[in-house]
């Protein structure tokens, strides 16, 4: 942790960033269905040899749900930090924060049968038929 009154350098922002997704990555067990499903995705398409622009379509999609996660990750120690205790209002904000990332999840697994879809269907009944 950088201290905050000093003025940090892009070297101390880049270490502080990738800490803090580390510390996310610990803390945030969906994040171990995300991040294997999205380099599931990836490897597939590129296996697959998907168009560049499907293939940066599909980084940009599991870059967002990662990063979804992360922040909601951040949300969540931050209210746990300021208000420990129960309260139905923290509980609807958590709740909320959460159906952020479940709306990008949703949408990614879309994406992802938009584009992945028929370029497996193709590959799946070509093995079938040899
Ligand atoms: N302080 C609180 N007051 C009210 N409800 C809470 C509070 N803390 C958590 N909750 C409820 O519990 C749910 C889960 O909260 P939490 O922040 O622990 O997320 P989690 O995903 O279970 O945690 P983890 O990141 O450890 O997997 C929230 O969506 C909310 O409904």
């Amino acid at each position: 942790m950088t201290d905050p009154h000093s003025r940090s350098t892009w070297r101390q922002k880049f270490a502080d960033a990738s800490r803090g997704i580390g510390v996310a990555v610990r803390g945030q067990k969906s994040f171990w269905v995300h991040f294997p499903a999205g380099v599931l995705v990836l490897v597939t398409a590129f296996a697959l040899r998907l168009p560049a622009t499907s293939m940066a379509i599909l980084w940009l999609t599991v870059g967002v749900v990662i990063a979804a996660e992360v922040a909601n990750s951040a949300f969540e120690a931050l209210v746990h930090t300021v208000h420990p205790s129960f309260d139905p209002r923290i509980g609807r904000a958590l709740d909320m924060a959460a159906g952020a990332v479940l709306i990008l999840s949703i949408a990614a697994v879309a994406v992802g049968i938009c584009l992945l879809g028929w370029p497996l269907w193709k590959v799946v009944v070509g093995v079938a038929a040899a």
